[in-house]
């Protein structure tokens, strides 16, 4: 695992909101063609690390280096066209639009061409739009939704509207995908199936970053974890070694020797 290059690079980066250090000077690192864990109790930094990741925030002190560019300063939209996409922990949907629409934005993204532009039926602009149509209904075959593209996001049920947002993420031909809690509100049956889905996008090439709670799931389908706790780096390597940290296992309940609790779930 060592041998395989680094994608993505934390240095001692912080992130203060007045008073609060949401982030005290994390350094960690996430390798190509890995899914990586971050894990660590409510409140830790998780989101606010992907939040600096993908410029909704910049950090207060330290720097973020992706694919061989520092991201210093760079806009949300100048960062996913370095290749950075994400997921959110609440359902992100456009109301009033179909499956297909969805993923379409998320190609639109990339393209720099607007939607209008289409609409308006000029022929670069028209060629465009079928181009990105294809790739989206290939995109929703991806994530196992192809029959449901001209379907209403909203009347999908909750596991198959995060599929959609992973398609959407995907529009945008992403090195690296972020996906914060993409098995919230889950039954096991649904988490495990998009941990089957995380393997097959890592094993066509992608980087996967993921915040996940279900321990089961990070020890079954993440190859490496980072674990946070009050902003800082509590452990990282295999999530097997992590969890049997007994720094991990005192952090999640306060005592040690209770790596019971931390078996996998489900
Ligand atoms: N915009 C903000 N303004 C002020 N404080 C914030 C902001 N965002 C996060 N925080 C604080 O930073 C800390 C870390 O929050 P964050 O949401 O990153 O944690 P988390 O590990 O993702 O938690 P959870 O697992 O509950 O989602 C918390 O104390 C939170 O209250």
């Amino acid at each position: 695992m060592h041998d395989t290059p680094t994608l993505l690079q934390l240095r001692a980066v912080a992130k203060h909101f007045g008073g609060v250090a949401a982030v005290g000077g994390l350094s960690t690192t996430v390798r190509k063609g890995t899914v990586h864990g971050l894990i660590g109790p409510n409140g830790a930094g998780k989101t606010t690390v992907i939040n600096l990741i993908t410029g909704l925030f910049h950090p207060t002190d330290g720097e973020i280096l992706f694919d061989g560019h520092n991201l210093e300063a760079k806009p949300p939209h100048e960062i996913a066209a370095l290749g950075i996409s994400r997921t959110y922990q609440n359902v992100r949907l456009f109301s009033g639009m179909s499956a297909l629409e969805q993923v379409l934005t998320g190609c639109f993204l990339k393209r720099g061409s607007s939607l209008f532009a289409s609409f308006a039926g000029l022929p670069a602009a028209r060629r465009n739009w079928e181009e990105a149509r294809a790739k989206s209904l290939l995109l929703l075959a991806r994530v196992g939704m192809a029959g449901k593209a001209d379907v209403l996001a909203e009347t999908l049920s909750y596991g198959e509207q995060r599929r959609i947002e992973i398609a959407r993420a995907l529009g945008s031909d992403p090195k690296l995908l972020l996906l914060d809690e993409p098995t919230a509100g889950m039954n096991h049956a649904e988490s495990q199936a998009i941990g089957q889905l995380v393997h097959e996008l890592r094993d066509s090439g992608l980087t996967i970053l993921m915040v996940e709670h279900n321990m089961g799931l990070v020890t079954e389908f993440c190859d490496s974890c980072t674990v946070m706790n009050f902003g800082k780096l509590l452990a990282e390597g295999t999530p097997r070694s992590c969890i049997d940290d007994p720094e991990v296992q005192a952090a999640y309940f306060g005592r040690k020797n209770d790596a019971k609790r931390i078996q996998p779930v489900g």
